[in-house]
């Protein structure tokens, strides 16, 4: 099986950089002028610099040629993913369709597997997902993911054909579970960027990412998830990496905001969208997510810090 990379931002280049070290990888770009800059520089300057592109790795922005492969890796930030599928569908038709990305759709609540399913309903879906920096992908530092497709016999092909010498996958059919698992702990993320960007301090990031899981489990078995995938590597391994690491663009976003700082628009930060998406779903489902309703009231700018945290702390009190 032939496996190609759409979306050259930094995670789909450091997942080509690992794949090349096993198989030849087509890395796609949107954008010729950036596709052939980074042809002639071997290199992705623009959004993973510091890192050479291995030879087996064949860069292209024609779309047609790097729909040849069998296996297609979907790198693109999650409220893309519908119109690059449904402008080009002839292509993807009876693929193997891999995403790589992080979210619910604002639109319509659903996770990466339920619109690929819904845009090219002759393609085989799967998810790839869990903590991973693409900095470390790249640099070749061990790594381990979450492989889910409801398919078990495609996941266990997938699994093989994806593991590399730094990247280390393990399987599931629940894709609902890795799907919420890794949407919901970016809201996290910026809860705890802002706890700690405000200076309220280690325990407040503690009882934040605790309770942040509870409501990750709620919303995810309400859903039908399975709980040991949420406490895998696609929920409790990420919501760990994400919620302490300034390498997460999640966390940054929320330390600005804890920090009264502004922050660049055009970074990619996959939990504000789905921070609204799963506070609208929540409502719908009757489920209390009083986490992710603050994120939203602090991306919104209608509660401020102190506001928040007055909230939640007043909370009524109950069992854990
Ligand atoms: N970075 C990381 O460490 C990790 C990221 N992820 C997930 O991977 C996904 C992508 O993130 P990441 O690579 O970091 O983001 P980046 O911001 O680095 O790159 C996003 C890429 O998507 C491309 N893109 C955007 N819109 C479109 C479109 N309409 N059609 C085609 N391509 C498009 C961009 O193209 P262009 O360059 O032309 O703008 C860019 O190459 C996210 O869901 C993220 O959560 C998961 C794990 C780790
Ligand atoms: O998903 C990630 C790590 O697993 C990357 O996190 P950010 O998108 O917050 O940078």
């Amino acid at each position: 099986m032939s496996v190609a990379v759409l979306g050259s931002g930094a995670f789909g280049t450091a997942l080509a950089i690992s794949l090349a070290g096993k198989q030849p990888v087509t890395l796609w770009s949107r954008n010729p002028v950036h596709a052939q800059a980074m042809t002639e520089a071997r290199e992705n300057t623009a959004r993973l610099p510091g890192y050479p592109l291995p030879e087996a790795i064949l860069v292209t922005s024609d779309l047609e040629q790097a729909t040849q492969a069998d296996t297609l890796l979907l790198a693109v930030p999650m409220q893309k993913l519908r119109a690059i599928l449904a402008e080009h569908s002839a292509l993807f038709d009876g693929h193997v369709l891999v995403a790589c990305c992080k979210g619910i759709e604002l639109t319509t609540g659903l996770g990466p597997v339920q619109v690929m399913n819904e845009t090219v309903p002759s393609a085989k879906a799967a998810l790839l997902t869990g903590p991973s920096f693409a900095q470390d992908i790249a640099a070749g530092l061990p790594t381990a993911l979450t492989l889910a497709c409801s398919d078990p016999n495609l996941c266990t092909k997938l699994q093989e054909q994806l593991t590399t010498a730094n990247l280390r996958l393990y399987r599931t059919t629940d894709t609902a579970g890795a799907e919420l698992g890794g949407a919901l702990k970016n809201v996290m993320a910026i809860a705890c960027g802002a706890v700690i960007g405000a200076g309220m301090g280690d325990s407040a990031r503690a009882a934040l990412m605790t309770r942040g899981y509870a409501e990750m489990q709620r919303m995810a078995l309400a859903c039908g998830a399975k709980p040991e995938t949420l406490a895998g590597l696609s929920g409790f391994g990420d919501l760990t990496l994400t919620c302490s690491s300034e390498l997460s663009r999640n966390y940054r976003l929320g330390l600005s905001i804890g920090r009264g700082e502004g922050f660049d628009p055009s970074v990619t930060v996959e939990g504000a969208a789905t921070a609204r998406a799963v506070d609208s779903k929540a409502r719908d489902m009757n489920l209390d997510m009083p986490i992710t309703h603050t994120v939203v009231g602090l991306l919104d700018h209608s509660l401020t810090i102190a506001q928040a945290t007055a909230q939640l702390l007043a909370r009524p009190l109950k069992e854990e």
